[in-house]
């Protein structure tokens, strides 16, 4: 390509920048407007409610259709992502707490659902998180929830028994674990491993045909694991991109997760009802009387009504020993007619249904 095509090339991409930058102020501008129109229409003593997830999910999903490339749908979402994250953050930033330390998958997936825009605050454990949601301290929380090679994260269902929550979102991150080493490591000397048990364990058999005979420790986050090869010599870390980048660390080995497909699922949790896009998800709990049939009982309502479960577990329920709750996950908003007949149905059985939240599925 000569010179002169390069030059002809940056005068039009310059023009085209001006452009989008207009845009996007108008944009913006637009944003500020809603915010306005919004709190002038607060009754006494009402609060504002300034992020709406069910439009962001419309607006992301209109972006995908509309979207004839050369970007991909996702690539374009993203980018859409962050500009409404910005417009939002005029309006009123959002405070979002997270499974921290900072540089954990939590953390990327609350920044793949809210944009960059927002107040985050890493949180040491599960349980922190609903407490800091809880208290009003932020407006939203981020766990995670299930993950495809290992199943389910107790600890988030358990916080759901003891704590009122309402699930606002999930998001989906594949997950990409890459053995990390620090500037001092010594390749040929590694003595141990160090990863959260979810990781060690989504990277069993690799670690079993690479590792077998170094000593794998479990400590409580990935970045944690990242932390502390910084200062040791014999040690490795099995942790993601965000982790490697904020410690510092070199990629020994890439992608080692034994599941190509590996992803975990993540859910916000906060106060806000969502109202229905026409393609959501409810998440429910049920305790059932202790006696044959039950489960079946259970099932019936939705199969009866064409109902697609995406999930159910069981956990202990805090009620007695050999008792159980189901969680269970399915395709439908608890104000659609259908679904309100399903869940009244399965309520004149159960001891006990709480409804967790409806919430938009996934987008990106
Ligand atoms: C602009 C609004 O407020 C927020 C910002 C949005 C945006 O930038 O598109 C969308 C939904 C809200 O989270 C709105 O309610 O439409």
């Amino acid at each position: 390509m000569s010179e002169h095509e390069l030059k002809a090339l940056r005068v039009r991409i310059d023009s085209l920048d001006e452009k989008i930058l207009e845009l996007i102020s108008d944009r913006a501008r637009c944003a500020e407007e809603v915010a306005r129109v919004k709190m002038a229409a607060l009754a006494e003593g009402e609060v504002p409610v300034f992020y709406r997830p069910e439009r962001e999910a419309q607006v992301l999903k209109r972006v995908m259709e509309r979207n004839k490339g050369p970007l991909s749908n996702e690539e374009m979402a993203r980018l859409f992502r962050e500009v409404m994250s910005s417009c939002l953050a005029l309006e009123n930033p959002l405070k979002v707490a997270y499974l921290g330390p900072e540089g954990t998958f939590t953390q990327a997936a609350a920044m793949k659902h809210f944009g960059h825009a927002v107040i985050s605050k890493p949180m040491a454990a599960i349980d922190e998180v609903f407490r800091e949601v809880v208290a009003g301290a932020v407006n939203f929380g981020v766990v995670p929830v299930e993950n495809s090679t290992e199943g389910a994260v107790n600890h988030t269902l358990d916080s759901f028994l003891e704590h009122d929550m309402v699930i606002c979102g999930e998001v989906e991150l594949r997950i990409h674990h890459h053995l990390l080493i620090g500037d001092n490591t010594k390749t040929d000397s590694i003595t141990r491993i160090y990863s959260h048990a979810q990781s060690l364990a989504q990277c069993r058999k690799w670690l079993d045909a690479h590792y077998p005979n170094v000593e794998r420790i479990a400590v409580a986050s990935n970045a944690e694991a990242a932390k502390r090869v910084k200062g040791e010599w014999n040690s490795a870390a099995i942790a993601g991109d965000m982790a490697a980048g904020l410690y510092g660390l070199e990629r020994l080995a890439e992608k080692i997760e034994d599941r190509p497909d590996n992803a975990t699922r993540f859910l916000i949790i906060g106060n806000q009802e969502v109202p229905p896009t026409g393609d959501d998800k409810t998440s429910v709990i049920v305790s059932m009387s202790n006696r044959p049939g039950a489960l079946h009982e259970l099932l019936v309502p939705f199969h009866d009504n064409g109902i697609d479960l995406t999930r159910i577990e069981t956990r202990p329920s805090r009620s007695g020993k050999w008792t159980y709750v189901f969680f269970i996950d399915f395709i439908g908003h608890h104000r659609d007619p259908l679904i309100k007949g399903v869940l009244e149905q399965i309520s004149q059985e159960a001891v006990a249904l709480k409804v967790l939240g409806s919430y938009p599925k996934a987008v990106l």
